[in-house]
């Protein structure tokens, strides 16, 4: 049996502090959420699982579009070497109970956490939550840049990651990079009982390779049923757009497409870093890649691309910052 939930430590943790961060820098770091117990109880169970073969290579996938039919379907998929996962939500429930998998299962049904982000950051009513479990093997395991969804594909979207890694280390890598775009990169540490919680279809980011033994990931999914218009048109930033001329930066349905531009060189490199010697289906991605930013690029007049690409992106200042520090429980 687990302990019972953790319901007042994250009740506290994700208020109202945390909504300020999601609202303004679209992503909101918590540490200490649940308490060791937990962590342990939950890394043990993600082993066990593992150990039992029940993880799956992950894979991502590349080229969406609508089909005949207007369903949306992807082109192809990749695997990444040493990144195994589990999509609890594939798993029947009477099975779920069987594998004798706790902690996990509470964190699964306990409504906590969704309680807690809804009251903080009421634009996104979110309803349903799906979790994926990741054991990352190291030699470099790592995921390329990516969106955790767009809006035509899912109504996912907030995303949490939840880190169960007690010897971390800096010479393990591994740190989530997040691309607050016009802001610079920030690198999160894939610390212990630390929740990163991030709009899924706003937030670009990648996870730098990992070389520890083993890397603990649980991944949260919230959905919405129904979008509000608010949740899709969160400008951010709200300081920045007293700068005059800039207010294009921070348009919610541009700041996706000119962040592929500015971050180009990550976004090759991380292609690159996560499909090990699959070289053919690198090249085909960088390929693929290379002809979107191309299109974006042509859109845009020859001014507004040199100053993309000479400013941005901007230095974090203290407004950023101070949005960006993790709050902190016991
Ligand atoms: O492992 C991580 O830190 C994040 C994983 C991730 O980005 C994902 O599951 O979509
Ligand atoms: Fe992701």
């Amino acid at each position: 049996m687990a302990q019972s939930f953790p319901k007042a430590r994250v009740n506290q943790l994700i208020g109202e502090d945390f909504g300020q961060s999601l609202e303004n820098v679209g992503f909101g770091i918590i540490d200490g959420l649940l308490g060791s117990d937990w962590t342990n109880g939950l890394r043990q169970e993600i082993k066990k699982l593992y150990d039992q073969g029940l993880l799956v290579p992950n894979k991502t996938y590349y080229e969406g579009r609508k089909d005949e039919n207007g369903r949306f379907v992807y082109g192809y998929s990749v695997s990444k070497p040493n990144v195994h996962e589990l999509d609890l939500s594939t798993i029947e429930l009477q099975k779920r109970k069987e594998l004798d998998i706790p902690h996990l299962n509470a964190l699964y049904e306990d409504e906590t956490i969704q309680k807690s982000i809804n009251r903080a950051a009421p634009d996104f009513n979110i309803t349903k939550l799906d979790i994926k479990i990741q054991y990352n093997a190291g030699e470099g395991g790592c995921f390329p840049m990516h969106f955790d969804t767009t809006t035509n594909v899912s109504k996912r979207r907030v995303t949490g990651t939840l880190y169960l890694n007690p010897d971390w280390i800096p010479e393990h890598g591994g740190q989530l990079r997040v691309y607050p775009f016009p802001y610079d990169i920030m690198d999160v540490d894939p610390l212990n009982d630390r929740l990163v919680l991030f709009s899924s279809h706003e937030t670009l980011h990648r996870v730098m390779p990992s070389h520890a033994p083993a890397r603990y990931c649980i991944t949260l999914w919230y959905y919405v049923d129904q979008d509000s218009p608010q949740s899709l048109q969160i400008p951010r930033f709200s300081w920045l757009r007293q700068v005059e001329g800039i207010g294009f930066l921070l348009n919610p349905n541009t700041r996706k497409l000119l962040s592929k531009i500015v971050y180009d060189n990550h976004w090759r490199e991380s292609v690159r870093q996560s499909f090990g010697e699959q070289k053919e289906e690198i090249e085909k991605i960088l390929a693929n890649h290379n002809k979107e930013v191309e299109h974006i690029k042509k859109q845009l007049s020859p001014e507004i691309l040199d100053f993309l690409l000479q400013c941005v992106p901007l230095a974090h200042g203290e407004d950023f910052l101070k949005l960006a520090r993790p709050i902190k429980g016991e």
